[in-house]
């Protein structure tokens, strides 16, 4: 007689601090961990992220809320670190280049000490950006990268790779539990409206139906992964038991041109927009598709499920809900 089959392990709920917690990605972390039944710390300086993101999460009782710079050092006691904090759209994380490294940088070595001494995993939100603009298509976790260190972008390319750099030397030297995500573009509801980011931007301009702003030419492209897609791939990684340390790409494969995204948003909102060509701004990489071999292999077969204009459908209905609310965000790099 075949015997029966094992008992699913208890849950057990852990302390997950999410630094950037009330920003985009970092919200919906926060949101799905706090379901789940974790005790969520959500700690962020609110630079980009939003208390509105988190408004619904502060009257839980398993999630607090710490205003918090992680360029400045925070003892706590958590089980696992998720490390997202840092601007992450090109404007945003060019305003001031050098908090930027810093963020990238010095607040990383907090949160490594952190998890060094408490002994508990660490994830690093690091991104597709560590391939610069790459020479090879698509890119794999095995490709070195193609990045300035002297531009405008590189404060973020290089601030993320010596990131993955200290999370890599943490591990060989102390065996701190590390977990490194390669995030490729990502977008959905909590976008900042003023990100500056193409989608949010793209879906702003066709609601208010003002000019649809295309760098360069618009046929560079780009590989577009709905948010949920991401956070379950960065929980599978924190909590795979394979002492896969990474990295490993998250991102959706599905490649456009952002002239066709233009189009896709105008058609899916209704919008009179008209497309206006700007300046392609520094550095700005041609092609970018994740190659998520790896992710599937080692993740349980993750892979993305939302496809892009399934995706761009809840994020315009969650644009069109604040739309009415625009005043009460501002863009963060001006200063008020
Ligand atoms: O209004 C706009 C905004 C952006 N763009 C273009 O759209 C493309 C995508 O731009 P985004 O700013 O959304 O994102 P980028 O790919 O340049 O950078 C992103 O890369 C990966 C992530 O880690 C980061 O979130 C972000 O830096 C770029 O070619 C950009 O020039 C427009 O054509 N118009």
């Amino acid at each position: 007689m075949a015997s029966p089959a094992p008992a699913p392990a208890p849950f057990c709920p852990k302390r997950i601090l999410v630094t950037g917690g009330a920003g985009f990605i970092g919200s919906h972390l926060c949101k799905r961990l706090v379901n789940e039944g974790h005790d969520v710390i959500c700690l962020d300086n609110l630079f980009t992220g939003d208390k509105l993101n988190i408004a619904e999460l502060l009257t839980r009782p398993n999630f607090e809320f710490i205003r918090h710079d992680i360029v400045d050092p925070i003892k706590l006691e958590v089980d696992q670190i998720y490390n997202l904090a840092c601007p992450a759209s090109p404007p945003h994380y060019q305003y001031n280049p050098i908090k930027t490294m810093q963020t990238s940088v010095l607040g990383i070595m907090n949160m490594l000490e952190l998890a060094r001494h408490l002994n508990c995993p660490i994830l690093q939100a690091s991104t597709s950006e560590v391939y610069g603009d790459a020479l090879v298509h698509p890119q794999r976790e095995n490709y070195w990268g193609n990045v300035n260190c002297a531009g405008i972008r590189s404060c973020y390319d290089e601030g993320k790779r010596a990131a993955e750099t200290l999370l890599f030397d943490y591990n060989r030297m102390y065996k701190t539990k590390v977990r490194v995500v390669r995030i490729f573009n990502t977008y959905g509801p909590n976008m900042h409206p003023y990100d500056g980011r193409v989608v949010s931007n793209f879906i702003r301009q066709a609601l208010n139906n003002e000019p649809i702003t295309i760098f360069g030419s618009g046929d560079q492209t780009r590989s577009f992964q709905f948010v949920d897609d991401l956070v379950e791939g960065m929980v599978r990684m924190m909590n795979n038991t394979n002492d896969f340390i990474g990295p490993v790409n998250l991102g959706n494969p599905g490649e456009f041109t952002i002239k066709q995204l233009a189009e896709m948003v105008i058609r899916m909102t209704g919008s009179q927009s008209q497309l206006v060509y700007r300046e392609l701004p520094g550095d700005d990489p041609c092609r970018r598709r994740p190659d998520n071999s790896l992710a599937r292999e080692k993740l349980g077969g993750w892979q993305p499920v939302v496809q892009l204009e399934q995706g761009l459908e809840r994020t315009i209905a969650y644009f069109r809900s604040i739309n009415a609310n625009l005043a009460h965000y501002r863009p963060p790099t001006k200063n008020f």
